[in-house]
């Protein structure tokens, strides 16, 4: 019977590994399938640590959340680099926004986030099994990108309390994921937060994932991502009237940034 269950199983491995050797698209999917697994199971298994060590929705899980997905990069042989880290040490509450790009950047995320941070993020993820039931316990702020009223209001209102709960807020302004290796424009909720909690903003780049991860060409490999924590940017004394210019500012350090880190040649940053 055992030896029947050993056959049965050594059968099915070998078939996915033939499959994934003939199709890209069979790898691809397998690949990604397993990140989720991956990221339903362990926020099955962190959940009720959670509970049980923080007892409700509390900054303090984000902890034990990137423990958990710190171990996930092992899993796909990606490698991180990072620089800059010391520019997250500054006193009190700040604004920090980064490029994303994929689903896979929960990896980069929990790689280098400084305690005391929490993420916006959009308001279905909440809807995601066991996920979301982790974001939720993580702190997520959740805002409905479909309600720019909706959005203001939530995001005003943690301008009020980010400074009294002494939390960093982290914002991925393109407001979606983008893996094309160059940025989108950015949304002004993030730099619209720093001037009205008078905090500092901290830019965080990840190289582009176009030479290992592109899901238009069915390609997810092993690769290395470089990333970057920038100096701080202040915005003591500045106003409502100040943020498109803050929003340009870091949106032009960030691109710069991004195709440096990316090793991309100079046609490419002025063809778009
Ligand atoms: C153990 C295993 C675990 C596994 C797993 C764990 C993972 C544990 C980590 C989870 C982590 C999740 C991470 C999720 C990541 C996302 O979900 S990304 C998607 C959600 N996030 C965002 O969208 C943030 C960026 N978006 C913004 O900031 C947008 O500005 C807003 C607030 C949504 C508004 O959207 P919009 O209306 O489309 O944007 P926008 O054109 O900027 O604004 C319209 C007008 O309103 C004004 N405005 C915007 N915001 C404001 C404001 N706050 N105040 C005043 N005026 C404002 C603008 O200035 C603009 O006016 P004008 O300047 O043109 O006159
Ligand atoms: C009972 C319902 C069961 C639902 C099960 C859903 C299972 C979900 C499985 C795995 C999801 C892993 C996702 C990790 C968190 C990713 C956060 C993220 O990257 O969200 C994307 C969001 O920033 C932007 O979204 P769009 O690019 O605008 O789209």
């Amino acid at each position: 019977m055992e030896l029947g269950w050993l056959l049965w199983g050594a059968g099915v491995l070998l078939l996915l590994h033939v499959l994934m050797e003939l199709s890209p698209a069979v790898n691809f999917a397998l690949r990604i399938g397993f990140y989720c697994l991956l990221c339903v199971v362990g926020s099955a298994l962190a959940a009720p640590v959670c509970l049980l060590v923080n007892g409700g929705r509390t900054v303090k899980n984000m902890r034990i959340i990137k423990t958990v997905v710190k171990t996930f990069k092992y899993f796909f042989g990606v490698r991180f680099e990072v620089k800059g880290l010391e520019n997250f040490e500054i006193e009190g509450p700040a604004i920090i926004v980064s490029n994303h790009q994929s689903i896979l950047d929960m990896m980069g995320l929990m790689e280098v986030l400084p305690d005391d941070c929490v993420q916006v993020g959009k308001k279905e993820l909440m809807y995601a099994g066991t996920v979301g039931l982790i974001i939720y316990l993580g702190g997520v702020i959740f805002i409905n990108r479909k309600s720019t009223t909706s959005a203001k209001m939530v995001m005003a209102e943690v301008a009020k309390t980010m400074a009294a709960d002494k939390v960093k807020v982290w914002v991925y302004p393109e407001g979606t994921r983008n893996c094309t290796g160059d940025l989108l424009p950015f949304k002004k909720g993030a730099f619209h937060l720093a001037v009205q909690a008078q905090v500092p903003v901290i830019p965080v780049v990840y190289s582009s994932f176009t030479t290992f991860y592109n899901p238009k060409k069915n390609l997810f490999t092993s690769g290395k991502i470089k990333v970057e924590v920038l100096p701080a940017i202040e915005t003591k004394g500045l106003t409502s009237g100040d943020v498109s210019d803050l929003t340009d500012r870091c949106f032009r350090t960030m691109r710069e940034t991004l195709f440096r880190l990316s090793g991309c040649p100079s046609e490419a940053k002025d063809s778009s």
